[in-house]
């Protein structure tokens, strides 16, 4: 997929991953709405993108991605400015296991929501040029996470979630593939939530599982996985695919076809 002049929005998008997704799609000379509930970082990012790239070549939208209302009527905004939407990814998410439903509905919540709002736009059976959705989980999308039940939920829910989409989309024919993202820890301010009685309540005493992780195994830059998401966003045979990134090496993760095909041990009923 060449990525020049496509229109791209990126939620969650004034710091950490969000920013460095932004920025490589910028240096691939895709232009980008960016969205988050944080505004004073958004324009910060926003008058700084201008000086590198022009101010014609990103937009700064103040949305909360667990509000329809927000959502919708900002990618509204989008396509009446840029004509339409190429590609999306859903980045937005926190780590917060004390107020666990805010968790969900940003985390899995804002990524449905994304998905199904943008599709409107992207679809070719309403007019749309089809294009690409990345859906940011984690590796804590395809294994637990022992400090955060309610984290990893969420993020096996966007690996299920995307999945199932990316079949709906290859048989309804939308034009749109949707992929998934699953990296390891990574420096972002995300990082420092992990540190917080106040984002892991309970599990706090087993916050040195994730230290202990970092320490054997080291912490990815965020401008790694931006290298990663482009890979889903540009090799168009990619649909339904979960890349993930650990510190070692970037790998397509396979799923059995058919859930009868995992690995299994037989239960005896009797
Ligand atoms: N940092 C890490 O170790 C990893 C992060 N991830 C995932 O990557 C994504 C991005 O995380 P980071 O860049 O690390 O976090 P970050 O905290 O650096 O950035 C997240 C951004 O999302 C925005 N945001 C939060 N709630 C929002 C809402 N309701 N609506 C709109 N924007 C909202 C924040 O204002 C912030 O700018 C998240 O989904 C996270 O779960 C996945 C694996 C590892
Ligand atoms: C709590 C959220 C913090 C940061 C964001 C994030 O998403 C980070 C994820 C990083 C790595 C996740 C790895 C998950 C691995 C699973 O396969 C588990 O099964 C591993 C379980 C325990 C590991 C214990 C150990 O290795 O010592």
């Amino acid at each position: 997929m060449d990525l020049k002049d496509k229109v791209c929005v990126v939620t969650g998008a004034a710091q950490g991953l969000g920013r460095s997704f932004v920025e490589i799609l910028l240096k691939n000379g895709s232009k980008v709405a960016l969205i988050d509930v944080n505004k004073s970082l958004g324009n910060e990012l926003k008058s700084t993108l201008d000086q590198e790239y022009g101010r014609d070549r990103t937009e700064f939208y103040l949305a909360d991605v667990t509000s329809e209302e927000d959502f919708k009527g900002v990618l509204e905004k989008i396509v009446k400015t840029f004509g339409r939407i190429d590609i999306l990814c859903n980045n937005a998410g926190i780590i917060n296991e004390k107020h666990w439903e805010k968790t969900i509905a940003i985390n899995l919540g804002g990524v449905v929501r994304g998905t199904y709002l943008a599709l409107e736009h992207m679809k070719k059976e309403n007019g749309g040029n089809g294009g690409v959705i990345v859906n940011v989980s984690s590796m804590a999308g395809l294994g637990p996470l022992p400090m955060a039940p309610i984290y990893t939920a969420t993020k096996h829910g966007v690996v299920g979630f995307s999945r199932a989409m990316a079949a709906v989309s290859k048989l309804a024919n939308y034009g749109v593939r949707i992929n998934i993202l699953c990296p390891w820890f990574v420096k972002t301010s995300l990082l420092s939530s992990m540190s917080s009685e106040e984002h892991i309540g309970s599990f706090f005493p087993l916050k040195g599982i994730a230290e202990t992780m970092m320490q054997n195994r080291g912490c990815l830059e965020a401008d790694v996985v931006a290298k990663a998401f482009l890979v889903l966003v540009k090799d168009e045979s990619k649909n339904g695919d979960v890349l993930m990134i650990d510190p070692d090496e970037a790998v397509f993760v396979s799923f059995p076809e058919r859930a009868k095909d995992f690995s299994t041990t037989p239960v005896s009923l009797e």
